[in-house]
């Protein structure tokens, strides 16, 4: 794996000399300004280059809080100057989402579902277009119901399917459907596992990632305030997923991978489960083992992300 170059800010690095295009708009060019608006940054307010131009991982994940404590883990592992609680929240000025910058890493939350993502993404995808960054992956860690395997497992995602088990998403633009393929760099998803075989007690698999718009009865829960089904149709949907390989459920997977692609982005989805769908719906694991399962994700990014920056012995 070669080391990639680090404190390489967008044009000024002369090893690239063409610039790979994360937007694919029209429109983009022919603006004066351009605000960022669930961010609270823009192109005349902000020096996006300066600020941002050195990123080359960016991580994604739902809580605020976590994204928060992925930028204070990645702090002491990459052993940047300064002490942790010094890192601010770049969008403090917005409740919206938060944004964390550690060295080349960027850790940014984007909320619960498709709608929360996609605005974030927008925003993220032009802000990597605005300070002209190169060689740029994204990750998604974040957690998930799993389909047939012990609580705590951490899936790589291999294609991450609708809710009709279908490596696609579909986008209602202009009032019609655009239709857009999930697929996610199998490289990426194979390095990702080799780096978990290299760390103690993250056990990982690759397998299909089912990506919904609910999480109670649109993932089959029998709890929630509604519920349309027996408990007999509920096992019949969820052994359908997991013959068509899916092996956890979340809310984000699917658009996450629709827009890297489309934004020639190199993407990852790596969640952790925290119970067993075949076995329940509630999620009733104690507060410090749910903890720990999410720092799972992240210990095997962060892994990834030090090899990557030549900083494993
Ligand atoms: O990144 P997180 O852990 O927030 O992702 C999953 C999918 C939904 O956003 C949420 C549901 O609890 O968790
Ligand atoms: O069951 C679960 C757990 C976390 N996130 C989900 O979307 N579903």
């Amino acid at each position: 794996m070669t080391p990639i170059l680090l404190n390489c800010r967008g044009a000024e690095c002369s090893e690239y000399t063409e610039q790979v295009q994360y937007v694919k708009n029209p429109h983009l060019e022919s603006m004066e300004e351009d605000i960022l608006y669930h961010f609270n940054l823009g192109t005349k307010t902000h020096n996006l280059p300066a600020m941002f131009g050195d990123i080359k991982f960016v991580c994604v994940g739902g809580s605020a809080n976590r994204m928060r404590a992925f930028a204070q883990f990645m702090h002491q592992e990459l052993g940047q100057p300064g002490h942790v609680d010094d890192i601010r929240d770049i969008c403090e000025e917005t409740d919206r989402y938060s944004m964390f910058k550690v060295g080349p890493v960027l850790s940014v939350s984007h909320g619960m579902g498709a709608p929360s993502i996609s605005i974030m993404l927008h925003e993220l995808i032009k802000l990597l277009y605005h300070s002209r960054c190169r060689d740029v992956i994204l990750f998604r860690i974040g957690t998930s119901g799993g389909i047939g395997l012990a609580p705590g497992t951490v899936v790589i995602t291999d294609k991450a399917v609708d809710s009709f088990f279908r490596p696609q998403f579909e986008q209602v633009v202009l009032g019609k459907v655009i239709v857009r393929s999930t697929e996610l760099d199998e490289g990426l998803s194979k390095e990702l596992l080799q780096c978990s075989t290299e760390l103690p007690d993250i056990p990982t698999v690759i397998a299909n990632t089912m990506c919904t718009h609910d999480f109670y009865e649109g993932q089959g829960r029998l709890d929630g305030a509604l519920c349309s089904f027996s408990t007999e149709e509920k096992l019949e949907y969820l052994r359908k997923a997991h013959e068509a390989g899916v092996r956890n459920i979340e809310m984000e997977s699917t658009v996450f991978a629709a827009m890297c692609r489309m934004c020639n982005l190199k993407a990852a989805v790596i969640c952790v489960t925290l119970l067993n769908r075949f076995e329940g719906d509630q999620i009733s694991t104690h507060h410090d083992v749910l903890v720990e399962y999410q720092q799972r994700p992240q210990g095997l990014v962060a892994h990834f992300i030090k090899k990557r920056l030549g900083l494993m012995a």
